[in-house]
Parts: C-alpha cells; structure tokens; sequence
C-alpha cells in the first residue's frame, strides 16, 4: 500500500503548524522526515496515522495491505509504550488478541517475530529486566507482529545511548533486508536518516514545508557507520538545515 499526501495543510488555532505537503510514500520504502524542532514532524505522522484529520488536503492510501495485516498503520514511539506487567512475548500477544486468530497462529507470528527481532531467548522476561534497546527491540518485534502496511516510527532511538543506537540501525537494516517493510521514520538525527532512509524530507522550520527530497541510492545493506558517502550526505542535509535550525531554536526560547 502507498500512502499520497496532496496540498496538506494543517493548524493548531492561529497556529501554522504544515504547509501545502505533497509527498508519496512508497510501498517498501523508509521514508525519513527531518527538520527544526517544532517543525510539524510528528503532526505529520499523526496525520498519516489518521490520528488528527489536517485542516486542508488530503490523504490516501493506494494499493491493497500486505497479506495478514491486522493493522495497517501501526507506531512506533519513542517512550516504547510496553506494558509493565506483561512479558516480553505477552506485550506481543496482546495486538493479536480480538482479531480472531487461534493461539498456534499466534504463537507461531510471535515467534517469528521474536526471531527477527533476536528475541527468542527473552520471550518470558518483563521490561523491567531488560536495556532500552532490548524495550525497543520488543515495541518493533511488536509493531512487526500486526504486519503493518506503513510502520509510523516517532524518533524510536532518541531514547537510546549512542552504542545502542548503532546496534538498533543495524538491527532495523537487517530486519528490512531479511523482508521489506514501508515507514515513516521521524527524526531530529540526520546520521540516523542517512543509514535508514531510501528518502529524506527535510522540512523548514514550522510552519514546515518540503525543502527537499532527497533519496540516497546506496542499499540499505550496504550503508555502515562512518561511510564517508553517507557523512557526506549528511553534511548538505545539514547544510540546509543549519540556519533554519539556528531560527527555530532562537524562537523556542523566546516563546
Ligand atoms: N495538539 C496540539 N495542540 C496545539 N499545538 C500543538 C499540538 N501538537 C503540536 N502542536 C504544536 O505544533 C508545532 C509542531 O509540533 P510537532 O510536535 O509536530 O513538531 P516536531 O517537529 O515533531 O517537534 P520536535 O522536533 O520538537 O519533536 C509545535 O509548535 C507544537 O507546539
């Protein structure tokens, strides 16, 4: 399934938060939106997610959802939302409850999930035992499960110590590798864009408008840590950013 976003505009009140975004998102792809803090990222995403409906503009999704999809635009957050009281691989169960699946279909879907997630040897234990990359291992392992047509991933690794965000890039490459997924990737980390993305929006600082689209060729296998090509491409979409960067921050404190 793609997803079409045409002429979206959208405002909180008096406040300008998009505007007139027309991007395609396809099927297959990881598409990195970037910009200045408070540029209308994450309402994006929401928008897409058919959380908020925009003021103006529209949304669509083209196309059919991939066989087995219980849901087709499924998030991930930042925080990783598990549930405390549940394990591992009960956090998992929970979205395949109510969908009128039988327990050998789901236990199969959540052991192949935990496998893809290299979780298979921690499916009994509780968040409260495991790092903040093991969480965000589960809350992906989790959105993965539902077999999702768009994946909506709001800054998943901003929560993360540098070492563990690497290990989580490559895990994320190696997931999409092994089986394609589309998403929607928010993030303030351009490093991070670089490694994941097949395309990068960058957005001005709010009311956010495309600046730029930029796709970046290389496979996603073959992207590592301090490729110079990548840290070239980093540093234009820095480039671009920088003086927007510098204004929103300034009207941040100044709010
Ligand atoms: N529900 C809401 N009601 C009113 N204003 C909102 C609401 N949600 C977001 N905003 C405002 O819209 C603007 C964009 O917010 P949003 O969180 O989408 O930006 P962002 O680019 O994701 O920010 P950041 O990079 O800091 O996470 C901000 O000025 C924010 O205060």
């Amino acid at each position: 399934m793609d997803i079409k976003l045409s002429g979206i505009h959208h405002s909180y009140g008096e406040r300008e938060v998009l505007r007139n975004i027309n991007l395609d998102i396809a099927s297959g792809q990881i598409v990195c939106i970037v910009g200045p803090s408070g540029c209308g990222k994450s309402t994006l995403l929401r928008l897409i997610g058919g959380l908020e409906r925009p003021s103006l503009g529209d949304i669509l999704q083209v196309g059919d959802v991939p066989e087995g999809c219980l849901n087709p635009l499924t998030y991930v957050f930042q925080d990783f939302a598990l549930l405390p009281w549940r394990s591992v691989a009960g956090n998992i169960s929970l979205v395949l409850e109510d969908h009128g699946i039988s327990r050998v279909e789901s236990q199969d879907i959540i052991n192949n999930v935990l496998e893809r997630c290299k979780l298979s040897d921690f499916a009994d234990v509780f968040p409260k035992q495991i790092s903040g990359g093991m969480k965000q291992r589960v809350a992906i392992a989790r959105a993965l499960a539902v077999n999702p047509a768009v994946m909506l991933m709001d800054e998943p690794l901003s929560a993360l110590d540098s070492q563990t965000r690497e290990l989580l890039m490559d895990d994320i490459v190696s997931l999409w590798t092994r089986k394609p997924f589309t998403a929607v990737y928010v993030t303030h980390n351009l490093a991070e864009a670089v490694r994941l993305g097949h395309r990068i929006v960058v957005l001005s600082r709010r009311p956010g408008e495309i600046r730029e689209v930029v796709t970046i060729d290389k496979p996603l296998s073959e992207r590592r840590h301090a490729d110079p090509d990548l840290e070239q491409q980093q540093n234009t979409l820095w480039q671009m950013m920088r003086d927007e960067a510098m204004a929103a921050d300034a009207e941040l404190i100044n709010a």
